[in-house]
C-alpha cells in the first residue's frame, strides 16, 4: 500500500506517449491529426480530486486497502506503469525489488528526514527529487545486516 501510494504521488514516469497511426483518430470531442504524439500526463491523473477525493495531496496508504479498484473512481486512471499492451514489462520485477530493499531498510534501520530535506520533484527523464534525500539514519540493535 505504502508502495502503490509513493507511485501514485510521484509515478517516475511523467507520461505515457502514443502516437496517432490513423487519420481522424476521435478522443472525445478533440479530433488528432496522423502523426500527433499523445502525451498523457501521469501526475495529473493520480492527482484529480474529483477521482481521488479532496485528500488527494496527502499521502494516505490505506486508500489502497482494499485495493485499486476501491482506491479511486476510475481504477484504470491509475497507471504508474503505464497501459495497454506497452504496459511496463519490468513491472512485476520493481515491485518486488521494492519490498525487498524496503523490507530490510526497515527491519534494520530507522530513518527521518534530514531539517535540510527541501521537497522538490523535479523532472528529469524521470520523476526524482531536485535537491538529493538528506536523511538521518540510525542502525537498529537488532540489526540482522
Ligand atoms: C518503479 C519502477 C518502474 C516504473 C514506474 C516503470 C514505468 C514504466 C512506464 C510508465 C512505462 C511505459 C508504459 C506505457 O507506455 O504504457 C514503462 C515501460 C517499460 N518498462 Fe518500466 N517501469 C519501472 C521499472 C522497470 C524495470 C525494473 C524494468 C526492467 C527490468 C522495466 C522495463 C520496461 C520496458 C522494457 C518498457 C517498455 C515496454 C514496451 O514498450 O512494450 N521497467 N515502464
Amino acid at each position: 500500500m505504502a508502495i502503490q501510494e509513493v507511485l501514485r504521488l510521484y509515478p517516475p514516469a511523467a507520461f505515457v506517449s502514443r502516437e496517432a497511426l490513423q487519420e481522424n483518430t476521435q478522443i472525445g470531442n478533440i479530433n488528432v491529426p496522423k502523426g500527433v504524439c499523445i502525451w498523457t500526463l501521469i501526475p495529473t491523473l493520480h492527482r484529480d480530486a474529483d477521482i481521488w477525493g479532496s485528500d488527494v495531496n496527502e499521502f494516505k496508504p490505506e486508500r489502497f486497502a482494499n485495493g485499486v479498484a476501491n482506491a479511486c473512481k476510475i481504477p484504470q486512471l491509475y497507471i504508474p506503469f503505464g497501459l495497454g499492451p506497452r504496459l511496463c514489462l519490468g513491472r512485476h520485477f520493481a515491485m518486488v525489488q521494492l519490498k525487498v530493499v524496503l523490507s530490510l531498510i526497515i527491519s534494520n534501520f530507522s530513518f527521518s528526514l534530514s531539517p535540510k530535506y527541501r521537497h522538490c520533484p523535479t523532472y528529469k527523464m524521470i520523476v526524482e527529487p531536485g535537491q538529493d534525500v538528506q536523511i538521518l539514519i540510525k542502525r537498529l540493535n537488532c540489526c540482522n545486516l
